[in-house]
């Protein structure tokens, strides 16, 4: 298991909590979907696990360690990564810079660094662009390696959003709708990169409308429903369910 979460209660408002009662756990090296409603507190529990904002009860622990009351920063060091519906990449920076601002230890160690003779920089920055270029040649970037943000296409920023996801070093990663909105070409790539990365024992939790695209790569199913998590083991299930149904109609 690489992740729980116990009893665990949110809600914006004192009324009505909108997670209710959430108690889940996660294996290393599967794939989970998380389906719901628009509303339906999808991404606030992707708030929670990385610890942008904290429950009212309950608890989380990721691999053995109570992490429910840990700073996001804390969290991404331990080993969770996350992506956003809406690209978060640095603009003016190219597809090779921010890979090597995502790999862990580069940002703190950088001013230190520029400190040091010239060839010492050097030597000690190729590391970080030697495994950028791997990063690329992995995710399809290669031809667009010293491009900037704002000169990649759409699904070539997604694909730069999980490899950045990668280079931090996340053993579990949360992709909030990493396939919306892209070319197919592009959403294949994605699948491809999943599966091969839950071959090397990471665990991938994403928020997806796309069923075909569950289907494709999700071991289950996560349904999120009036604060309440069920779990389906296929999108068969899933499908015939009254209260996805429902839901969804
Ligand atoms: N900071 C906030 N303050 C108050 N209400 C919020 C806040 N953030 C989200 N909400 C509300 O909480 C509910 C759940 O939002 P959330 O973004 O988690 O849903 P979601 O399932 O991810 O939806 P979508 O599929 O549309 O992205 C929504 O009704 C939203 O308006």
């Amino acid at each position: 298991m690489i992740i729980s979460l116990k009893n665990i209660v949110f809600g914006f408002n004192a009324t009505k909590p909108l997670l209710d009662n959430i108690t889940f756990s996660m294996e290393k090296g599967s794939v989970y979907a998380l389906l719901g409603s628009n509303g339906a507190g999808k991404t606030t529990l992707f708030n929670l696990i990385t610890g942008f904002i904290r429950p009212a009860h309950g608890e989380i622990v990721f691999n053995t360690e109570k992490i429910t009351s840990l700073p996001p920063f804390q969290r991404n060091r331990m080993g969770i990564g996350r992506t956003f519906q809406h690209v978060r990449l640095i603009g003016r920076l190219t597809v090779l810079e921010n890979l090597i601002l995502a790999m862990p230890g580069n940002k703190t160690d950088h001013w230190g660094k520029a400190l040091l003779p010239g060839f010492l920089y050097r030597a000690s920055y190729r590391p970080l662009q030697e495994k950028a270029y791997e990063l690329c040649e992995r995710f399809f970037l290669s031809q667009v390696k010293h491009a900037r943000i704002a000169e990649i296409s759409y699904g070539q920023q997604k694909l730069l959003s999980l490899a950045c996801c990668v280079a931090n070093g996340a053993s579990m990663l949360l992709l909030d709708e990493v396939v919306a909105g892209i070319q197919p070409e592009y959403r294949r790539k994605i699948a491809m990169i999943i599966r091969q990365l839950k071959e090397e024992g990471k665990t991938i939790f994403f928020i997806e409308h796309n069923i075909e695209f569950v289907s494709e790569i999700a071991d289950s199913i996560f349904f999120l429903h009036e604060g309440k998590i069920t779990v389906f083991k296929n999108v068969e299930v899933f499908r015939k369910d009254k209260q996805v149904m429902d839901a969804y109609t």
